[in-house]
């Protein structure tokens, strides 16, 4: 008689999507062309007058002002050419030494679009001692400007690190304070305390900015119809994206086929959404959400499935990267497998059209190292190796992911990826290593305790504690340091990036606001939070009433 021994495997506690088939059927794109011709139509005057503010030079700080405007109710896409020439324009006329009001916007503005203004002008707002001036605090608006103007501080910037301090501590006396507010601008403080402007996804940010821009009594009636035509076209544009990939992951089958993964194709393109947003980008958002889900896939098979003999298995076929593996995998794995080489395979022909290849072959290269990064980890699991944070840097920032997210977001932008920026994404540059870093950090920080209950490679939580002997606060603290000085090294890489062209940088600086979004209390990806619930709701379902 033989006995076959019960195989044991690390699986979770698994819920499953909260979206069921919402999504699937609803690619009939609407019949938008009248409401096109009226955006078009305001578009015109706004162009005219970014244009006539440029030109006139007691009109720059308004001109600002303005872009800032544009940039927050989410229509800044239409208006690229002139921001940028704009902003250019700005630059050179004013160099360091900007004269006008709102040097926080100004500040702002300019190094968000790569230009690299020094911070030495915040000095104004210092009293000869050295400490902010307090009639600041009777400027709300300047203080929460200066607020926000502080996150897109690169390290040694102590003016800002400083002027962080002081209006964080103040904002959050007023916004506390009802004398001080009315409820509207109290909320919006509390909102940027939260989630400051330059870590937010710029698509949440419209929806909450075009509700809070139409309350004030200042607001430009052209901008906010605008913003909220464009807001609703672009929606259905999403809205038949988000069928299109439902549909490639219904017929995967995962909750029959492969029961342990998460099912997470909506957050997926609502991670693709949050990279980019444009219409344009159509191609490369539907294949970003297959990858994130695939990826989603093959994490649950070797963190929640996978033993650890089927692993190796696993990890040998990628590394030859042909369905001729097939054969050698587990019943079970050959669909994990196909998923995988299935949807590169479909890329391959419009890559090579779009005469990237050499990123697509790098790509699928940055894949196959973070597959073989989550083997090391497997390895470690088994045999009960808590490593050391140096050492849990040197595996667990490989499958943080920056490489192969980041190039994937790339394939399918089209003529964007020049010559020049495939040479550079090639080399898994600073920015991709950030990107994996901060995946990490905020990954570790939001799932440590979850994973705690489960047979799990260690978090660097467990890695720190244990290395220093410290407390549990301690370390979280220590990694949340650790996140902010991440933020300020993507801040610093995204101004000395000349090469590439800007879209590419945003594309990282959205993947980490949405990184950010998803794991910042919780992990909202694996499970989706009530906030969370209602924003996919409000991006993809519900229109804006105009
Ligand atoms: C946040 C992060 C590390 C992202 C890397 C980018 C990436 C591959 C994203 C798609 C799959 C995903 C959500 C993995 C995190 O799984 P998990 O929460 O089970 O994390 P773990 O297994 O890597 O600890």
């Amino acid at each position: 008689m033989s006995f076959k021994q019960e195989v044991i495997r690390p699986v979770r506690n698994l819920l499953p999507s909260v979206w069921g088939d919402l999504f699937l059927n609803n690619d009939k794109k609407a019949d938008l062309g009248e409401i096109e011709q009226i955006a078009e139509d305001l578009k015109e005057q706004v162009r005219k007058d970014i244009i006539v503010a440029l030109g006139n030079q007691k009109e720059h700080t308004n001109l600002l002002k303005l872009i800032d405007t544009i940039q927050r109710l989410g229509i800044s896409y239409y208006f690229e050419e002139e921001i940028a020439n704009a902003l250019q324009r700005v630059y050179e006329a004013y160099g360091d030494d900007w004269n006008g009001d709102n040097i926080s916007i100004w500040f702002r503005l300019l190094r968000q679009h790569g230009f690299h203004v020094s911070c030495d002008i915040f000095n104004k707002y210092k009293d000869k001692h050295g400490a902010f001036k307090e009639s600041l605090t009777n400027d709300v608006e300047e203080m929460l400007e200066l607020y926000e103007a502080t996150s897109l501080r690169i390290q040694g910037e102590v003016v800002l690190d400083e002027a962080l301090d002081f209006t964080r501590t103040h904002l959050n006396d007023i916004a506390k304070d009802p004398l001080h507010n009315n409820s509207i601008m109290s909320t919006h403080i509390q909102e940027a305390l939260e989630t400051p402007l330059h870590k937010r996804i710029p698509r949440l940010e419209a929806l909450s900015y075009i509700r809070f821009y139409e309350k004030q009594a200042s607001h430009d009636e052209t901008l906010l119809k605008l913003a909220k035509l464009g807001f609703n076209l672009l929606q259905s544009i999403h809205k038949s994206e988000l069928s299109q990939v439902s549909k490639w992951w219904k017929d995967i089958d995962a909750p029959k086929n492969l029961p342990y993964v998460r099912d997470r194709i909506v957050e997926s393109y609502f991670w693709a959404c949050g990279v980019y947003s444009e219409p344009k980008y159509s191609l490369a958002r539907v294949f970003f959400a297959k990858v994130t889900q695939t990826t989603t896939l093959i994490d649950d098979t070797y963190d929640a499935y996978g033993t650890y003999e089927e692993l190796e298995l696993f990890t040998e076929a990628v590394e030859r990267w042909s369905l001729t593996c097939l054969d050698m995998l587990p019943e079970y794995m050959k669909l994990v497998y196909k998923t995988l080489l299935d949807l590169y395979q479909e890329m391959e022909p419009i890559m090579e059209k779009e005469e990237i290849t050499p990123l697509f072959n790098r790509s699928k290269e940055f894949m196959i190292e973070f597959i073989k990064g989550y083997m090391i980890e497997a390895k470690w699991v088994k045999e009960g190796h808590i490593p050391t944070t140096d050492e849990h840097a040197s595996i667990a920032f490989v499958t943080g992911g920056g490489g192969v997210m980041i190039s994937s977001c790339y394939l399918g932008m089209g003529e964007i990826i020049t010559n020049e920026a495939i040479k550079w994404a090639v080399t898994e540059p600073p920015l991709f290593k950030a990107c994996s870093a901060i995946g990490r950090l905020l990954n570790d920080i939001a799932s440590y305790k979850k994973e705690r209950e489960r047979e799990h490679f260690p978090s660097i939580v467990e890695c720190y504690k244990k290395q220093y002997d410290v407390t549990e606060e301690y370390a979280i603290d220590m990694v949340h340091k650790q996140i902010e000085d991440v933020w300020k090294d993507i801040n610093r890489e995204s101004l000395i990036c000349k090469e590439v062209p800007r879209r590419l940088i945003t594309v990282v600086i959205n993947y980490v606001r949405t990184l950010y979004y998803l794991y910042k209390y919780n992990d909202n990806f694996s499970e989706v939070g009530e906030d969370m619930k209602d924003h996919i709701k409000a991006l993809f379902v519900h229109a804006m009433s105009v």
